[in-house]
C-alpha cells in the first residue's frame, strides 16, 4: 500500500489513447494532473510489452513530478520494471497473490469488481482499493453490463477499503454517483477524450470536494436553465466550477435574483433552487 494517503486520492484518470488521436498521451495526462487527477493508470490493450514499459517509465516520471501514484493495468511485471506504484487486476486477470508477492506489501494492488460479493472477496484478499463498475454502459468496455448505482450503494454501505466508481462517468452524471455514496470517481473517455482534460478534472474535483469524504453530502436537485438536474454543489462558486464554467463571462441568477460574483463562494445552492446561467456573447 505504501505511504499514500487515500483521503487525498479521489479522482482516478486512466489512459485511453484511442480517444485523443493526434495528441500525445503524456500531454493529455499532464493536463489531467494539472486539473487535479490524484492517481493515474496506464491502460493500453494493444501495445506490446516493450512499448508498454516505455510508456510506463515515461508516465512514472510525470506522475512522480506531481506526487501521485502510477498504476499499470493488467501487468504486474511491467509495474515492477517501471517502478510504478502498483497494478490493477480484473476478475478475469487473476494472479492477485502472485502480484502481491512480486510487488511486495508497499505497492498498490487494485481489483475490479462487479458485485458486492466480489468486493468483499477482494477486500478480504488484501486489495488496496477496488473499482466498482461499470456504473453506466460505456464504449470503453463494450458489451459489459452496467452494475448501476444500486451496486455503488451496496459498496458504500459494505466496503471498508477505498472504492472508485467507474464506467460511463462524466461531470454531468457524477452527482448521481456521489449521491449513491461514492467518494471516489474514475474516468477514461470523459477526461482523455475531452478537448480540455484539465477543465474536466477541475469539474470532477469540485463535485468530489463538495460531496465530502463520504460522498453525497452536497447533492441537490435543482432547476438549471429550466431543466431538472442533480448537482453536487453547496455554493454558486462550486456549481460554476462543476459545470466547467469557471473563467467564463457569466451572470448567475439564483431564485430570480442576480448573484454578484464577489459572493459566489458564500451564496448557498439549496435543494429545489432555480438557477439560470446567462452567458455574455462576445461582440464587436
Ligand atoms: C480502476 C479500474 N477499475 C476497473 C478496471 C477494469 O479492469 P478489467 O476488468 O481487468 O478490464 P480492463 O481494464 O483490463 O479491460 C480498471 N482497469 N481500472
Ligand atoms: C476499464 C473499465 N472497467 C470498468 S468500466 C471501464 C471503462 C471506463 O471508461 P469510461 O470512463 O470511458 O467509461
Ligand atoms: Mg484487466
Amino acid at each position: 500500500m505504501g505511504n499514500w494517503n487515500w483521503d487525498n486520492i479521489r479522482l482516478y484518470v486512466i489512459t485511453g489513447e484511442n480517444y485523443h488521436p493526434g495528441r500525445a498521451m503524456l500531454d493529455v495526462i499532464e493536463q489531467a494532473l494539472q486539473g487535479g487527477a490524484d492517481i493515474v493508470q496506464l491502460r493500453d490493450k494493444t501495445a506490446d510489452k516493450d512499448e508498454l514499459l516505455r510508456k510506463a517509465r515515461s508516465l512514472k516520471e510525470l506522475t512522480r513530478h506531481f506526487g501521485v501514484p502510477l498504476i499499470v493495468n493488467d501487468y504486474p511485471d511491467i509495474a515492477k520494471l517501471a517502478d510504478a506504484d502498483g497494478v490493477h487486476l480484473g476478475q478475469e486477470d487473476g494472479g492477485f497473490a502472485e502480484a502481491r508477492e512480486l510487488l511486495g506489501p508497499d505497492k498498490i494492488v487494485g481489483v475490479s469488481t462487479h458485485s458486492i460479493g466480489q468486493a468483499l472477496a477482494a477486500q478480504e484478499a488484501g486489495a488496496d482499493y477496488i473499482g466498482v463498475g461499470p456504473v453506466y454502459p460505456t464504449g470503453t468496455k463494450p458489451g459489459r453490463q452496467a452494475v448501476t448505482t444500486a451496486y455503488v450503494r451496496e459498496a458504500a454501505a459494505g466496503v471498508r477499503i477505498p472504492f472508485f466508481a467507474i464506467g460511463g462517468i462524466t461531470p454531468a452524471n457524477a452527482a448521481e454517483v456521489l449521491a449513491a455514496g461514492a467518494a471516489r470517481l474514475c474516468a477514461v473517455s470523459a477526461i482523455v477524450g475531452s478537448d480540455n482534460p484539465r477543465r474536466v478534472c477541475e469539474a470532477f474535483k469540485a463535485q468530489l470536494t463538495a460531496a465530502g469524504e463520504h460522498g453525497g453530502a452536497a447533492v441537490r436537485r435543482i432547476q438549471l436553465n429550466g431543466a431538472e438536474r442533480t448537482v453536487a454543489a453547496a455554493t454558486v462558486e462550486e456549481l460554476v466550477l462543476q459545470l466547467g464554467q469557471q473563467g467564463k463571462r457569466l451572470l448567475v441568477e439564483l431564485d430570480g435574483a442576480i448573484v454578484d460574483r464577489s459572493v459566489w463562494p458564500e451564496a448557498p445552492i439549496r435543494e429545489g433552487a432555480s438557477v439560470e446561467l446567462i452567458h455574455f456573447v462576445g461582440g464587436g
